[in-house]
């Protein structure tokens, strides 16, 4: 299918507030996605030998992982990080190591280093300070992030509880590593912080269906908006890539929390619903 490319800027911004890659389903949608990525993956191995990419969890990204993990680069000069993960020993159905491990570090791709967010240890809380100076010494700056985001506007694990003024929703503080407690996920969680994100000249956010479209919108409409998207959208340091299409496929990958909150809560707090 042809790519459609459009700018749209939704409240007269200096610039367009993002960039779309719109097409008419998943697996095309992957596809093209996968395209884009591995060339930002072989623009930074050309330029300095070694690329650092931060991919996200749930159920949206795994055909872009199978697509990606076929890309052909030098994939043992890469480094992969989760954006977030969930407080889950990395076998559990439900961790985003497992769906990296699963999906990405597979086929080309095998010889791709993971680094885990993920200590064998009670809390995030307990691991912080050894995941972040991990991510700090091998993770960062990032090359590539791609971003999901849920029905209720958070990225990462950066939920709509989160305060606005969290560390890590400021583009400009100085922690990389979060550690989240949110009523909106069943399990505490481990972050990439916005700042650490930005780090990224490649921006991408990866979402299908209207559902995830309708909320996107109300957040960049609305200048007050409190969900966290608004936050990764408005605060980019370049437009990020928003890779949509309009059908939502039946759940896979590593199934979304439970306790998140719906599409109409986040659509009200928008004053959108
Ligand atoms: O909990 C999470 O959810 C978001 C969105 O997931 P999806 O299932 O709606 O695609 C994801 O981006 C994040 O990495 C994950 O931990």
């Amino acid at each position: 299918m042809k790519m459609q490319r459009e700018h749209l800027a939704v409240i007269a911004p200096v610039r367009p507030m993002f960039d779309e890659c719109r097409h008419g389903d998943g697996d095309a949608l992957a596809t093209a996605l996968a395209r884009c990525v591995a060339d930002d993956l072989r623009s930074a191995l050309d330029q300095r030998g070694e690329a650092k990419l931060a991919l996200s969890g749930g159920t949206t990204p795994l055909r872009f992982l199978q697509a990606l993990s076929r890309e052909a680069l030098e994939w043992s000069r890469v480094q992969v990080l989760p954006v977030d993960e969930r407080w889950l020993p990395p076998l559990h159905r439900r961790s985003n190591e497992r769906l990296l491990r699963e999906h990405l570090l597979q086929n080309a791709a095998a010889t791709a280093n993971l680094l885990s967010l993920f200590r064998p240890v009670a809390t995030p809380e307990c691991a912080l300070q050894a995941v972040l100076t991990q991510v700090a010494l091998r993770g960062l700056p990032l090359d590539v992030a791609v971003l999901g985001m849920g029905v209720d506007g958070h990225f990462a694990s950066l939920f709509p509880d989160l305060p606005r003024r969290d560390i890590g929703l400021q583009a400009g503080g100085r922690a990389p590593v979060l550690a989240v407690r949110s009523s909106a996920a069943p399990e505490p969680r481990m972050s990439l912080t916005l700042s650490a994100i930005f780090t990224a000249p490649s921006l991408y956010l990866h979402i299908e269906g209207d559902t995830k479209r309708r909320v996107l919108e109300a957040a960049i409409e609305d200048p007050r908006s409190r969900l966290p998207i608004r936050a990764f959208m408005a605060q980019a340091p370049v437009p990020p890539r928003v890779f949509w299409c309009p059908d939502v496929a039946a759940a896979r990958g590593n199934d979304s929390a439970a306790g998140e909150r719906s599409a109409s809560d986040a659509l009200r707090s928008t004053g959108a619903a």
